[in-house]
Order: C-alpha cells, then sequence, then structure tokens
C-alpha cells in the first residue's frame, strides 16, 4: 500500500519518518520552498528539526503525487482541515483518509472524521490520536495510539499497515470518542499551562486534571461517546501526556497566560479554538463544561487566571 501524509509540519514529517520503516512514504508540503528545501536537506528544519529523512521519503509539494496514494494520513490543523478537503474532495474520493490532526471545527462543530463525512462521502474516514510527541515519533521511540474506523475490516487493515516496530496501534470503532479524546484534551492542557504558569499548585493541576476529564466524559455522553474510548489512549492517554509536559505547545500556550508572559502567535495551538467550539457545543447540548468555558476566555484574552480561578471555586459545592 502506497501511504502518503499531507501536512508537513511537526506530526506529518514525524509520522512520514516513522512510517518508512515500512515502506516508501510521500510527504505533501503546501510551500514549494520547503518542499523543496526538505528534499534537499533531507530533514523539516522548520518544524522537526534534527530528525533525518529515510531515504524512502519522498518530500513533495505536488498535489498529483499526493493522489497516487490510496491511503492519506491528513496532519493539517483542525481548523484548516473542512477547507482543505473541499478544495480536494474530487482527488480524494474512495481513497483512506486518516485524519492526525486534533480538534473541533469551530464554523461547523465537526470533529476530523465528521469533516471527511461531510466533504468526501465516498472515502473511509478514519482517526489516529493518542499521547505522542512528534519528536518521540521521529525517534522511534515507543508510542501506543488510538486507530478508531467505523468500518471495522477496514480498521484492522489500517491497523496493521500503519503500526511499526515501535508503534504500537490499538484498534477502535469509536470515532466520535477518538476525536472528541484529542480535541478536548488540549482544552484542559491549556487550563493546566495556566495553573502552572499562573503559580496555582501542583495540586490544583491534579484538580484541573480530573475534573477536567469529567468534562470529557460528559460531553462524550451527550455525544454518544463509548465511555471505554475517554478511559483509553485518546482520552486519559493523552490527556496525561499533554497536561504534564512542557513540550506541548498547549500547555505552554497556558503558562504564558498564567504567567503572563508573550507567545509566538504562529505556533499551532489547537486547544484555544477547540475552546469554544466546545462551549458552543455545550450550549446546544444543554451541558455544564466550566473548564472548557473558561480556557476559551482565557485564550481569547476575556478573562485573566485570578478571574478564571475565582469563577472555577465559586461554583456551588456538589457531589463528585
Ligand atoms: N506536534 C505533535 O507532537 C502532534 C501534533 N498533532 C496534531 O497534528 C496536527 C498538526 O500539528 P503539527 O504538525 O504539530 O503542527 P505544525 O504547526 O508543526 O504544522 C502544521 C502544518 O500544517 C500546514 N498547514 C497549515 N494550514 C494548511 C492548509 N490550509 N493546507 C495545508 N497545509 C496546511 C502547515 O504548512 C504546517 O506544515 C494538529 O492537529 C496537532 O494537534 C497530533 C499529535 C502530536
Ligand atoms: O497531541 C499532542 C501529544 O499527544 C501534542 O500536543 P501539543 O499540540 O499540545 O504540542
Amino acid at each position: 500500500m502506497r501511504i502518503a501524509v499531507a501536512g508537513a509540519g511537526a506530526f506529518g514529517t514525524g509520522l512520514a519518518i516513522s512510517l518508512a520503516a515500512n515502506g516508501p512514504v510521500t510527504l505533501w508540503a503546501r510551500d514549494q520552498d520547503a518542499a523543496m528545501e526538505m528534499s534537499k536537506s533531507r530533514e523539516n528544519s522548520r518544524r522537526l528539526a534534527g530528525h533525518a529523512f529515510p531515504e524512502n521519503v519522498h518530500v513533495t509539494s505536488d498535489l498529483g503525487t499526493l493522489f497516487e496514494a490510496e491511503t492519506i494520513l491528513l496532519a493539517i490543523p483542525a481548523q484548516k482541515l473542512g477547507n482543505w478537503l473541499k478544495e480536494n474532495a474530487n482527488n480524494l474520493a474512495e481513497k483512506r483518509l486518516v485524519a492526525c490532526c486534533k480538534g473541533i471545527d469551530q464554523s461547523t462543530l465537526r470533529g476530523p472524521v465528521a469533516q471527511i463525512e461531510a466533504h468526501v462521502p465516498t472515502a473511509i474516514g478514519a482517526m489516529l490520536t493518542g499521547p505522542s510527541f512528534a519528536a518521540d515519533i521521529a525517534n522511534h521511540l515507543p508510542t501506543a495510539l488510538t486507530l478508531a474506523c467505523k468500518d471495522a475490516d477496514e480498521g484492522a487493515y489500517l491497523q496493521a499497515c500503519l503500526s511499526t516496530p515501535t508503534l504500537r496501534l490499538y484498534l477502535s470503532q469509536d470515532v466520535i470518542g477518538a476525536e472528541l479524546g484529542g480535541a478536548l484534551k488540549n482544552v484542559i492542557a491549556i487550563a493546566c499551562g495556566v495553573c502552572m504558569g499562573a503559580g496555582f499548585g501542583e495540586s490544583a493541576r491534579a484538580a484541573v486534571i480530573t475534573r477536567g476529564f469529567a468534562e470529557m466524559r460528559r460531553i462524550g455522553k451527550a455525544l454518544g461517546a463509548d465511555p471505554e474510548t475517554l478511559t483509553g489512549l485518546s482520552g486519559f492517554g493523552d490527556l496525561a501526556l499533554t497536561c504534564t509536559s512542557d513540550a506541548s505547545r498547549n500547555y505552554r500556550f497556558g503558562q504564558s497566560i498564567g504567567a503572563a508572559e508573550s507567545f509566538d502567535t504562529s505556533t499551532t495551538v489547537e486547544g484555544a479554538a477547540t475552546a469554544v467550539s466546545v462551549s458552543n457545543l455545550a450550549e446546544k447540548h444543554n451541558l455544564d463544561l466550566p473548564i472548557c468555558r473558561v480556557v476559551a476566555d482565557l485564550s481569547a484574552g476575556k478573562i485573566d487566571p485570578e478571574t478564571a480561578l475565582a469563577t472555577l471555586l465559586a461554583r456551588p459545592l456538589r457531589k463528585e
């Protein structure tokens, strides 16, 4: 099977390097200059410096070359995925499209697989998600992820094709649960970063992780996710990683808010946009998601960390 990765950011690059252990991989970058530079230097110095490309990674900015693959991993940021799928829908028909991004689209409130289904209904949509930093994947460090696909046979096929000796994929048919886990853990990671940046302490962070996880389960239940999925790699697993590591951009973004420091706005921070989407979903489904709500306001600069803390602590006392 010819595999391609669309999106040559940190994650797309890490995945291409890792999957090259199984055979040739096409890595598509939208920017021609960036693709040429990567092809020549055999590394992605802009997004994942210091990780040399194996010989069988072919970098291109040519969409025709990308569409030669029957399986395409989509490592394009979640807020950009819908338009990209729409623009390329004709060439993506009937392909296996594996979303690798984590987020809920602000304008449609769809997760990545729902975006695939909406724009390319004949494609087989799947989701690859879970605890994994791009650099770890590129370094072939042991990593376990969830591969979610509604079609059990297609899922099993993708699981086999995309697992490597160090990248272990667990199979699920619960696409909604996998979408929600990856999207929501970024929101909670921002809250944890704020907590640490503002000096609220590690006990407070543990409370945010736990109560944030309760919000994840609440929205999962409302949208029909299997609760088991949220306790797995794509939910709890990724939450544990992202809420506790300086390597996470969502966490660092939160830290910068907490410490009132500047942050490079060109950095991909999926949780900021997703916090708004989740707040809108909460309203639509009449759900109480206070941490997600304050993260949306904090990210937009509408409130400061002390106000966020006061809002959360002023809530009525209740059962766990
Ligand atoms: N970096 C990581 O460790 C991990 C990232 N992810 C997810 O992967 C997704 C991508 O993140 P990264 O690669 O880390 O971000 P990144 O910021 O390193 O790269 C994003 C890439 O997307 C491309 N891009 C942006 N807009 C585009 C568009 N309209 N059309 C085509 N390409 C476009 C950019 O040129 C860039 O190469 C995010 O959803 C993220 O949550 C998931 C797991 C790990
Ligand atoms: O999704 C990730 C780890 O699983 C990467 O997290 P960040 O996008 O916060 O860097």
